[in-house]
């Protein structure tokens, strides 16, 4: 399949993704036959019902794992059967990802972990760079806790270093799996700003799976899996709205 001139603009994309866990009888169609381009600049959330596959999707959008049918695009390199090392370099250079366990390093210090990508990279953060990490770090309320490793903080606390790990060298792109998942309202409210403020003020996709109607309502885009499939795919819409619609998902269920 070629890229064609209307997919541009597309920082990832899949098309005709399948991915199968398993064989014979025992095994788990996790993901059929799904197409989609996530726009640049644009904050999309990722809803369905638990084992509708929207870990399982992000996880092959981001090269963390490979379909068993299908394509993956990240911007314009075909990644569906790159190398580990050049899918790596890849990956650290675009993309940035909030896991559901969040991954931290236990050794390092929130500092530490934030400070990771650049790590990795190889190299130091420039002046502005430190200047954006060290902006996200107070407006996640992380400012006292630099010097504690992550067993010393609480989940929530563990989140919001996550979060600041996966923004900290504004990458093209960020997957957020369950971002506000543990934290309270006001700290929730404040991570989707900052989703929100990365893609309309520095042009950053953020996809975000969540189950919570209010968070996917402060997204330009809703994308509803079901068993493996998109079945919706819509612009902003009212929490209400959505959450009637996840009951009506459910009911069919
Ligand atoms: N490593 C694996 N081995 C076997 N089956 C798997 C594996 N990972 C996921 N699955 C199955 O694939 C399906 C999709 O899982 P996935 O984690 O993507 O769903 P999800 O929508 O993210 O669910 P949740 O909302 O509960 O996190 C599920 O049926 C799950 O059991």
């Amino acid at each position: 399949m070629e890229i064609q001139p209307s997919d541009l603009g597309l920082v990832a994309r899949v098309a005709g993704l399948g991915k199968r866990y398993g064989t014979g009888a025992g095994a788990v169609a996790a993901l059929e036959n799904v197409s989609l381009g996530l726009r640049r600049g644009e904050f999309t959330a990722i809803m369905g019902p638990s084992g509708s596959g929207k870990s399982t999707l992000m996880h092959i959008m981001a090269g963390l794992d490979s379909p068993t049918a299908g394509r993956v695009w990240l911007g314009d390199t075909d990644i569906t059967h790159l190398p580990d090392g050049a899918l790596t370099v890849l990956r650290r250079r675009r993309v940035g990802f909030v896991f559901q366990a969040f991954n931290l390093v236990p050794t390092l210090d929130v500092l530490g972990n934030v400070m990771l990508p650049f790590e990795l990279d190889g190299r130091r953060p420039s002046g502005e760079e430190r200047a954006v990490v060290d902006a996200l770090v107070e407006r996640l309320g992380l400012g006292e806790r630099l010097r504690h490793r992550p067993h010393e903080l609480s989940g929530g606390q563990q989140q919001r270093v996550a979060i600041a790990r996966a923004l900290a060298t504004r990458p093209d792109l960020v997957f957020a799996d369950e971002p506000t998942g543990n934290l309270d309202s006001r700290t929730g409210r404040e991570v989707l700003a900052i989703l929100a403020d990365a893609s309309r003020a520095h042009g950053q996709s953020i996809a975000m799976v969540t189950h919570d109607p209010i968070a996917a309502s402060h997204a330009d885009r809703i994308v509803f899996l079901a068993d493996g499939r998109i079945v919706r795919d819509t612009q902003r819409t009212s929490a209400e709205e959505i959450a009637t619609y996840m009951l009506s998902m459910e009911r069919a269920a």
